[in-house]
């Protein structure tokens, strides 16, 4: 038996913080007290005095070896979950991603094969639907049975013509979702209107990075982010928005939680610490370097303004979508921005970045960085608390931070398989000194002690309880409307059965007329 007692810590949960020691044996928290002596001799002592003891990371959105725009992301599953346990992760929810009209079941199996002899820490799948028909519909459910684990489905409103899929496949696919109780997730953009403008820059002679983000103004985001909550209502199936990267995305999003929508925002660490100006930079590879999408926001204020509105519950937990591609992969968009493999680093970051972003700006507590980079994703992904809580019978899946330390983030000391780093020379503030995977430390002193195919795939079920509690009383409070027109009835004219309310507009003192049971949201 592998025991393990990490001794004087204060013990972070995503609401609580309390000095304790936690003992973990054979991959699991076993007690919790103020002071745990040593059960054994060949127990190993973990001294966290001045440290705080956190649910390790749980990165929601990764690539690993993503085969896209024609290259594979450097970052596979073995060098990708090495980078994140050193950065304090260990847990990333990676994306099966079918070819247009492929067997959901066929990429499946490719995506478990590529994963499971490489990772390092533990691991869940996401699936994208990447096309429709009632084969694909039936695959959905196929797969968020017991024997797959899938219990979340993204969507991509961008990629023309290689994932994207139209407004309508979507809804279908949003109205499987909410029959399956499995989370529908978006990328939201508008891919036509992109392509357009792409090729209208091109043809302009702007060929550069500086073309992606001007092809890809976060008015597409905006736009698509507010249509695709919209469709999620009408569908009644709770929605996830992945990357968030601009203030109208986030204001969109807000909108429709006001109107009562189950909607979850993910921005991402490249999103809350950099931003667009690098397009612009005059060293091509430089700016070729950033470039993702959605593009990091153009506005300065935007990274702080995300990480505010985490604090302000209005986004909800955080990710990287780490899809990495190196220098000579990025050059092959030399002479058109459109051929520049999208995706960038941010596993191996993401905590350091958001504590120094976050808790060291004063914005975030503690409990919330718990929050944002651990609890939420296992809450809504259904893994808690097998996952993201330090508590008795959880996965010791556990991480020594140290709140106090500095780092300098760089491609000469990161662990990712790619020669450059978009942090490159950001010293922050938040350092994971130790990080201990189901019960074995897997990072400590500065050194990896991992080992290939150790990890294990999380199978995640239907029906998250922080997703899908209010989807049925939902349902039932906007259920169809049907008028009996029996023969022998009076027939009265429709119109006198409409309800009547005052507008809440003062400025406009007139009455407006509601079908029962359907009042319109839009005010004038
Ligand atoms: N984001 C990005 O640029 N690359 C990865 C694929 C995606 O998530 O859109
Ligand atoms: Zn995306
Ligand atoms: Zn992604």
């Amino acid at each position: 038996m592998t025991r393990l007692l990490i001794k004087n810590g204060t013990v972070c949960n995503d609401d609580s913080m309390f000095k304790s020691d936690v003992l973990v044996e054979d991959g699991k928290i076993v007690n919790i007290a103020q002071s745990i002596d040593p059960p054994s001799s060949d127990v190993e002592i973990v001294d966290a005095t001045g440290r705080l003891v956190i649910p390790g990371g749980i990165d929601p959105h990764t690539h690993m070896q993503l085969p896209f725009m024609g290259e594979i992301a450097k970052d596979d599953f073995h060098r990708g979950t090495e980078a994140a346990v050193a950065g304090g992760t260990t847990m990333i929810i990676d994306f099966v991603i079918p070819n247009k009209g492929e067997s959901l079941l066929v990429a499946y199996d490719r995506w478990r094969n590529w994963a499971d002899p490489k990772v390092v820490c533990d691991y869940g799948l996401s699936m994208a639907i990447t096309s429709w028909s009632p084969e694909i519909a039936h695959e959905m459910e196929l797969v968020t049975g017991e024997q797959y684990g899938i219990n979340s489905f993204k969507f991509f409103l961008a990629y023309a013509g290689v994932f994207m899929v139209r407004d309508e496949e979507f809804y279908q696919g949003m109205l499987q979702c909410a029959k399956l109780r499995a989370l529908a997730r978006v990328h939201a953009e508008n891919g036509a209107v992109i392509k357009e403008r792409a090729d209208d820059l091109l043809q302009q002679g702007v060929t550069g990075p500086e073309g992606h983000t001007q092809s890809r103004p976060e008015e597409l985001e905006a736009e698509a982010t507010f249509r695709a909550c919209t469709m999620a209502a009408q569908a009644n199936c709770p929605l996830y928005v992945v990357h968030v990267m601009s203030k109208g995305a986030a204001a969109a999003i807000s909108h429709h939680r006001q109107q009562g929508a189950i909607v979850f925002g993910e921005p991402i660490a490249a999103g809350l610490a950099t931003d667009g100006s690098h397009y612009y930079h005059e060293d091509w590879l430089h700016a070729a370097r950033y470039v993702m999408s959605p593009p990091l926001s153009r506005d300065p204020s935007t990274p702080n303004a995300l990480m505010k509105l985490l604090a302000a519950g209005e986004l909800h937990l955080t990710a990287t979508d780490n899809c990495t591609f190196d220098c000579k992969q990025k050059a092959l968009g030399k002479d058109d921005f459109t051929k520049i493999p999208n995706g960038v680093n941010g596993v191996e970051d993401r905590m350091s970045v958001v504590w120094d972003r976050g808790v060291h700006q004063g914005l975030i507590d503690p409990m919330k960085f718990v929050s944002v980079t651990s609890t939420m994703a296992a809450k809504i992904f259904n893994c808690y608390p097998q996952k993201g809580r330090i508590a008795i019978g959880s996965d010791a899946d556990i991480v020594i931070w140290n709140p106090n330390a500095t780092r300098i983030i760089s491609k000469d000391t990161h662990h990712h398989a790619v020669d450059f780093n978009i942090f490159e020379g950001m010293e922050v503030y938040g350092v994971p000194e130790i990080t201990i995977s189901r019960g074995r430390i897997v990072w400590a002193d500065g050194k990896l002690q991992t080992e290939a195919g150790s990890g294990r795939f999380i199978k995640l079920p239907p029906d998250s309880q922080i997703v899908f509690s209010s989807v049925d009383r939902k349902k039932e409070a906007n259920k169809p409307i049907k008028v009996e027109r029996g023969e022998g009835k009076s027939s009265e004219p429709a119109t006198s059965k409409l309800i009547t309310t005052a507008s809440s507009d003062s400025n406009h003192n007139f009455v407006k007329k509601q079908p029962p049971g359907g009042a319109s949201s839009i005010t004038f």
